[in-house]
């Protein structure tokens, strides 16, 4: 469960989120919508545990977030716009990157390959469910924005995490790749996650659980989880 409570989020003197509250349970999915520069990522990124609260706050499952390793800890997944991968690294090694920063291995040779073989394992259903099965081994720059995109979601995925945050993930899809990342988000929510869309896709927004607007960093709902 998401639970923001009066959340201001500012860059000094710029409030970009202001006194937001919402929840979102298990299973929900809740897309916000609203203008650039509405105050959408920001929110995302505070529930992420790595934006500037100046009050409020962010409790994942009771647990207060109060940081980006408290954030990861409770099992917040951020899908950030703009994919956040490393250009210069394929994309099977971006979706290893956190899960063998998450995994504490163990010193025993056989347990840690049994551990890196299910971390391979897991890459690759994350790979296949975005149709990347052939691209593990490309660079991400050699990838086209759409692709990159899709590895991002991949990466995000394999996480499996608690809460899933999806900014502006299906932006450079086509409709069959949109469809398909909006299935994922979807199942993520069926396996138990609690999923937040920031989207400017009227389509996204109508196709979720629950619909709230931002405006110059205040929330109003259009459809209520
Ligand atoms: N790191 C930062 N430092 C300073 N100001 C920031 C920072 N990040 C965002 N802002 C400002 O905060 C406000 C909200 O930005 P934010 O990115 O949260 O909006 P958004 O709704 O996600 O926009 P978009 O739809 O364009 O992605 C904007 O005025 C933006 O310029």
């Amino acid at each position: 469960m998401i639970s923001v409570t009066n959340l201001t989020v500012a860059y000094d003197e710029l409030v970009a989120v202001a006194e937001v509250s919402l929840q979102v349970p298990p299973g929900y999915v809740l897309a916000v919508s609203g203008p650039s520069g509405a105050g959408k990522s920001s929110l995302l990124w505070a529930i992420a545990g790595a934006a500037p609260v100046k009050s409020g706050e962010v409790q994942v499952d009771g647990l207060r977030i109060t940081g980006r390793p408290a954030a990861a800890a409770h099992g917040v997944v951020l899908i950030p716009q703009g994919n956040g991968l490393a250009r210069v690294l394929t994309a099977r090694e971006n979706l290893s990157l956190p899960l063998l920063a998450d995994r504490k291995l163990s010193a025993d040779e056989v347990e840690r390959e049994e551990a890196l073989e299910s971390v391979d394992r897991i890459i690759e259903r994350a790979l296949t469910a975005v149709g990347l099965e052939e691209s593990g081994d490309h660079l991400v720059e050699e990838l086209s924005g759409g692709e990159q995109q899709r590895v991002a979601v991949a990466r995000g995925l394999a996480q499996r995490g608690k809460v899933i945050l999806a900014d502006e993930s299906t932006s450079e899809l086509d409709s069959s790749n949109r469809e398909r990342v909006l299935e994922l988000l979807r199942a993520e929510a069926d396996r138990g996650a609690a999923v937040i869309i920031a989207t400017h896709d009227p389509s996204v927004a109508a196709g979720a659980d629950g619909h709230a607007t931002m405006d110059e960093g205040r929330l109003s709902w259009e459809r209520r989880l």
